[in-house]
């Protein structure tokens, strides 16, 4: 029987959840630069691999196209790399196979934040560019926004990040995850 060693905490890919426009592409991006690590947004990878973009593949592929090639290609680097930052798509983390190899090989932090914060400051920020708001109502939205929030309580740590700039959302994931490595892998 073989047996999996266990990846040091140091080494862990850092991945980052929450809904659509609670700031994961960009923190993602602020956290690497700040530790020096390579950046990868599952969506921004998906559309470099493809050569379309996520309105395009839900457009003319369907979501659940959409939903299989993020679920394998988030296995695949879950699985297959180390050291990175991933900034995953809100709707990833509803698939199981995507939390279990997140939660066994990864960091997994939260960007949470309030349904009126995100309604008054994200949406009209994202309504145009994301095809899962389109023809919704914000009944629908609000729905769907409590309906993830059980997938996304099953994480390593959580940022609330109401009302904080990008970089001080970044300072405090650097933060905590230098706490972490220092508190569980000290002298390293
Ligand atoms: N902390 C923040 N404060 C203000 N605006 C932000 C913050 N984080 C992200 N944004 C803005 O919100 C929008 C969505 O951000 P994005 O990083 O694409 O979120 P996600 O990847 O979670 O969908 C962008 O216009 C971005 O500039
Ligand atoms: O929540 C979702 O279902 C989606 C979120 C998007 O990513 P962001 O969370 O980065 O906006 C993108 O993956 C796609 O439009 C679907
Ligand atoms: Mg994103």
């Amino acid at each position: 029987m073989s047996r999996q060693t266990a990846i040091p905490l140091r080494e862990r890919n850092i991945i980052l959840i929450g809904f659509m426009g609670a700031g994961k592409t960009t923190i993602g991006q602020l956290v690497a630069k700040k530790l020096y690590r390579d950046f990868i947004d599952v969506d921004a990878e998906i559309e470099r691999r493809h050569g379309m973009s996520i309105p395009e593949m839900f457009a003319q592929k369907g979501e659940a196209y959409f939903r299989q090639v993020e679920r394998e290609l988030i296995v695949d680097l879950c699985t297959n790399t180390r050291l990175k930052i991933l900034s995953l798509g809100g709707g990833a983390y509803l698939q199981e196979d995507v939390r279990r190899v997140c939660l066994a090989h990864g960091i997994v932090f939260f960007l949470d934040l309030s349904w009126d914060y995100w309604k008054e400051e994200r949406l009209p920020l994202i309504v145009d560019s994301r095809p899962v708001l389109k023809n919704k109502t914000l009944e629908e939205v609000e729905q769907l926004f409590f309906q993830r929030q059980s997938a996304y309580a099953l994480h390593h740590s959580r940022v609330i990040v109401n009302e904080l700039e990008a970089e001080q959302a970044a300072d405090q994931i650097v933060e905590s995850i230098k706490w972490t490595w220092d508190v569980y892998e000290p002298n390293r």
